[in-house]
């Protein structure tokens, strides 16, 4: 199917701690994507130096790893019809001043260090972080229901 993508998305620890999961959960599902992988996880400097890989030389790197292990992040992995460009969209620019009212990041937060929430963003990004994220077993290729109803299949 063309078109038809995977992307890994996650709710950062601030997002978690201020009990937004839900909320950003149903903003993919309305939009009609579907979840076909989900954890919580601890995130060690590892992975996450892995994940931040190409910041590595910013100033602001080392705090960046220390915010993102503070505390439990939720990953998913989210498929559908031009999914990484649509999340990018949704969830709005790194830097929430930025990010206009109605994306994720324009709606519930105000600094660029603590931004709720991630979003790969491009395909070859996407691929890479979920081979990082989660092993292949753990996503499920499942049928949605009202796939007919949300593409021209
Ligand atoms: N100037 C900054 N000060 C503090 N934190 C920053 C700054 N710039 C980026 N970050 C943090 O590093 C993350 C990665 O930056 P990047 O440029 O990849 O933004 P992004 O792609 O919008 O975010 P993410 O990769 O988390 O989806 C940002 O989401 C933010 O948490
Ligand atoms: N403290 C701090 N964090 C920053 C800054 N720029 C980016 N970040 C953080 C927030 C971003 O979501 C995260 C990843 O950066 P990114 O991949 O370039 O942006 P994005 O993909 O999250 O939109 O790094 C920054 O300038 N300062
Ligand atoms: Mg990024």
């Amino acid at each position: 199917m063309s078109g038809w993508q995977r992307t890994l998305i996650a709710v950062k620890p601030d997002g978690v701690q201020r009990r937004l999961v839900g909320q950003i959960i149903q903003r993919f599902e309305q939009r009609g994507f579907k979840l076909v992988g989900l954890k919580m996880v601890q995130a060690s400097h590892g992975i996450l130096s892995e994940h931040y890989g190409e910041l590595r030389t910013k100033p602001f790197f080392q705090s960046l790893l220390t915010y993102m292990s503070s505390g439990p992040v939720v990953v998913m992995v989210w498929e559908g019809h031009n999914v990484v460009q649509a999340s990018r969209k949704m969830v709005g620019q790194t830097n929430p001043a930025e990010a206009p009212a109605g994306t994720i990041r324009g709606d519930f937060s105000v600094h660029v260090s603590r931004n709720v929430v991630h979003a790969s963003d491009s395909q070859e990004g996407a691929q890479k972080e979920i081979q990082l994220w989660f092993p292949a077993k753990d996503l499920l290729d499942w049928d949605c229901c009202d796939q007919i109803y949300t593409i021209e299949v």
